[in-house]
């Protein structure tokens, strides 16, 4: 499932982020990938032990989490604190697949199910930079606002195309899900929408009851805690 996040970010908060990244100093982002990675992965990162990283990285963290849609389609169990990226003079990422198992600050470890990238520069302010995501349909072609989210499973092969005008800037994370699988992940979203969109519409309460109840026994048999 790939979803688009909107506003996860408002424009002041990606001004200040922005404002501080334009100014920090980058690494090489092949620091943080192995060797298969390390073949097509041209571009920066702010170093692992940033002060800055910390401190933007809890800021998207509390965002996400406070995103109705995000909760609600990765159903997070753990995430990997943010890393934040830049491409620009022909940079780019080719094609790969996330590495599957990532070892977490508190020595403990998380299974990537879903990949986050969260746009930092506007579409407008470079060419080229899209993050192509290929699944079963094709590939997509993803672009977005500054301060909108885009999540894929972390499984899928993806990349991003060489920029070649201007930056772009992005902050970029992994999650373990309670529900490993893409597909039950997907279908909890699609019940768990539907029953916004008929508690709104004020549907009979006790068709509402019921299917919440499906909703949560769905989540009780697929969950992995
Ligand atoms: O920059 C992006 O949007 C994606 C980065 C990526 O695929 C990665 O770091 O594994
Ligand atoms: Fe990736």
């Amino acid at each position: 499932m790939l979803l688009h996040i909107p506003n996860v970010l408002d424009r002041a908060q990606v001004t200040r982020m922005r404002a501080a990244l334009d100014g920090a100093a980058w690494t090489d982002g092949r620091e943080t990938v192995g060797p298969q990675g390390a073949q097509v992965k041209r571009n920066r990162q702010l170093p692992e032990t940033s002060p800055l990283r910390a401190e933007l990285g809890r800021e998207v963290l509390k965002a996400l989490s406070r995103h109705p849609l995000f909760h609600a389609a990765v159903l997070p169990q753990r995430v990997l604190p943010p890393r934040f990226n830049r491409y620009e003079d022909g940079g780019h990422y080719g094609s790969h697949v996330d590495g599957a198992v990532m070892a977490l600050p508190d020595g403990g470890q998380l299974r990537s199910d879903v990949s986050c990238t969260l746009f930092l520069s506007e579409p407008e302010d470079y060419d080229g930079g899209e993050l192509i995501i290929n699944d079963l349909y094709g590939e997509h072609e993803v672009k977005l606002p500054a301060g909108d989210a885009i999540v894929y499973p972390a499984s899928s092969l993806h990349r991003v195309e060489p920029v070649t005008r201007g930056a772009r800037t992005a902050a970029f994370l992994w999650a373990q899900s309670l529900v490993r699988d893409d597909g039950q992940r997907q279908l909890l979203l699609e019940l768990d929408s539907s029953i916004q969109r008929l508690t709104q519409g004020g549907a009979d309460a006790d068709a509402l009851l019921q299917l919440t109840g499906v909703y949560h026994n769905l989540l009780r048999r697929w969950s992995e805690t």
